[in-house]
Order: structure tokens, then C-alpha cells, then sequence
């Protein structure tokens, strides 16, 4: 079995409303893919019908072997899902969560995951309203890892967490992704989205309109690079050669060049440079970003 998750031509309405309309993708074992769209252009839906908590009109999906239609009920073995903020009551301490989702999975009491989310110690009998926004976020995932689960769903992991808060949780996540663990995240960092993914798809109106790695979803793209390059002797000031054109503009000593082929530029630039006997002393190439990418293709969404 080559893929951990396969949706196919996946169609669901509340009511009149349609909101996904033959959505398809599938997520390979031990990769982190990432699902990004605008509010409401349906992740979340498409998560809760991937984890079997929404019926939905037409298509398929299925998850480590399991048809999530035909066999709901093996899911639990298989998902670890991370809570919303508000899923445990306010009175429970950490200990306790644990035990009530070891008994709920009939295994045995995971102390080893506190631990290793840092939630021993004073953290471990604090009633759960008490806890910070990054110290639930990390209980929940120890929560959700209790059972050793194969796919590990995470909508929106690090939202509101501060620059510690979230590394911290970015790096549980590349280390259970090297330990064989499928991750499918939705988010709307893509920052986040772009560090941590090995492939993200952006679903808009309905639909997946862009789908491949970080790599590929911005070397796809239309968005021009800008070019930076700053010379010791000004070359690039005058006499450029005609086929490079002046750069559009200069900023603290750079020359800059919007372009879509960097590769090509720096051809022609370096010759030149050296021609002249000058010496680059700094160089910089600011490629599109999968913000950018989002925003061109999310940005005309309905
Ligand atoms: N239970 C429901 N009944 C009716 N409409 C719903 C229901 N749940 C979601 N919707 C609608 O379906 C659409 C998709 O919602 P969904 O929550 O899946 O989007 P999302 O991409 O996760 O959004 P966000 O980024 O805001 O979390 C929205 O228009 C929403 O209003």
C-alpha cells in the first residue's frame, strides 16, 4: 500500500450549500501534507469527513486500507486527533486527561508522552483551564499520540502560540513524521506550511486547485523573482549590456531586477560584472513564497 490517505472526487452539501465539489487527493505514509484555503473554502469539512464525523453525497475515501464510508468504526485505532481548545473540562489536570484516553483506547497509561510534551512536573495536576494556550496545545497532542496512531490529523496546531510555542510544536511534528507517522494538517500559516510540508493543496471553490511541494507549487509560478546584486566597483550602474536592460530599481547600493528566470539573468550579469573587472560582494534571490502562491490562487476564490 503505497498511500496513507486517498479522497476521491469527494462532493458534500449542508443543506443547499455545496461546498466541496470533487475534491482529490491523496497523502503518502510518514509525510506531512498540508491543506490551505480561505476561511470556509472547506477544510475543516473535508477533515471531519476524512475522520468519519460527516456523511457526504458522492466520492470515496480511504485511510490506511480502511473505506471510511463502509467501516467508521476502525477508524479510532488508526487517527490521532488533536482536541479544540475547549474539548476537556476546565477541572481536569493533565494526569487525569491521559488516563481518561488510555482507558477510552484500552491501552496503557502513556506518563511517557507527558514527558516527552513537557507536561510533567508542575504541569501534570493543574486543572486544564489553568494551562496556557501553548501547554493545552501540547497536551492535546500528547493526547492524541496515546495509541501510537498512524495519521495524526492536526487543524490549525499552532494558532495562537507564540515563536516558542510553535517551534517547539514544529519539531514534535518533523520527529513524528521521521518516525513513520502520516500528518495531515490544515492551516493557515504558510510559513508553517511551507517549512514543515512535503506536499500542500489548495483547495478553492471547492475544488483542489494547486497541489504539489513547496518546490514545485513555487517554481510553477508566474510570480516573478527579484534579483538582488550589489558590486564593489558599481558596474552594474551604467553601461549594462542592452539584452539585461537597466535594473528596475536600486536600493542601499543593490541593483534590482524583477524577473522570471533568475538562472538566465545571473547568466548575462556575471559575464558582464566580470568583464568589467569588478567583484560581487552580495547576492540575493527572493523566489516567490507559498504565500505568494496562495494569494494568486486563493485570492480569486468566490
Ligand atoms: N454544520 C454546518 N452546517 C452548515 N454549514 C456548515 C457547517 N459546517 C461548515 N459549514 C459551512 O461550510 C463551509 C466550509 O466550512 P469549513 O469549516 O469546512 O471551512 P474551513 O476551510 O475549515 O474554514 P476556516 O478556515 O474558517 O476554519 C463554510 O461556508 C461553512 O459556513
Amino acid at each position: 500500500m503505497i498511500d496513507s490517505i486517498t479522497v476521491k472526487n469527494l462532493s458534500k452539501s449542508y443543506g443547499e450549500k455545496q461546498v466541496l465539489r470533487g475534491v482529490s487527493f491523496s497523502v503518502k505514509h510518514g509525510e506531512v501534507f498540508s491543506l490551505l484555503g480561505v476561511n470556509g473554502a472547506g477544510k475543516t469539512t473535508t477533515i471531519e469527513c476524512l475522520e468519519g464525523l460527516r456523511k457526504w453525497q458522492e466520492g470515496e475515501i480511504v485511510v490506511e486500507g480502511i473505506s471510511v464510508r463502509q467501516h467508521p468504526e476502525k477508524l479510532r485505532k488508526v487517527f490521532g486527533v488533536q482536541l479544540q481548545s475547549t474539548a476537556l473540562s476546565e477541572n481536569m489536570t493533565a494526569k487525569e486527561a491521559m488516563r481518561l484516553f488510555c482507558v477510552w483506547h484500552g491501552v496503557k497509561y502513556r506518563g511517557d508522552l507527558l514527558t516527552r510534551f513537557d507536561m510533567d512536573g508542575e504541569y501534570l495536576n493543574k486543572p486544564y483551564a489553568k494551562l496556557s494556550t501553548g501547554r493545552k496545545r501540547r497536551l492535546h497532542l500528547a493526547l492524541a499520540l496515546c495509541h501510537n496512531p498512524r495519521v495524526l490529523v492536526l487543524d490549525e496546531p499552532t494558532a495562537g502560540l507564540d515563536v516558542e510555542g510553535r517551534n517547539t510544536l514544529h519539531r514534535e511534528i518533523c520527529r513524528l513524521r521521521d518516525e513513520g507517522v502520516t500528518i495531515l494538517m490544515a492551516t493557515h500559516d504558510m510559513a508553517e506550511a511551507e517549512a514543515l510540508s512535503d506536499r500542500i493543496a489548495i483547495l478553492r471553490d471547492g475544488v483542489i486547485a494547486r497541489e504539489g511541494t513547496p518546490m514545485e507549487l513555487t517554481a510553477a509560478s508566474n510570480i516573478q523573482n527579484r534579483v538582488y546584486i550589489k558590486t564593489r566597483g558599481g558596474s552594474l550602474r551604467e553601461n549594462t549590456p542592452e539584452a539585461l536592460g537597466m535594473p528596475e530599481t536600486t536600493m542601499e547600493g543593490y541593483s534590482v531586477w524583477k524577473c522570471r528566470d533568475a538562472a538566465e539573468l545571473l547568466l548575462l550579469i556575471l559575464p558582464h560584472i566580470k568583464a568589467c573587472d569588478d567583484i560581487v560582494s552580495d547576492l540575493r534571490i527572493e523566489r516567490a513564497s507559498v504565500e505568494d502562491i496562495f494569494l494568486s490562487v486563493a485570492g480569486g476564490a468566490k
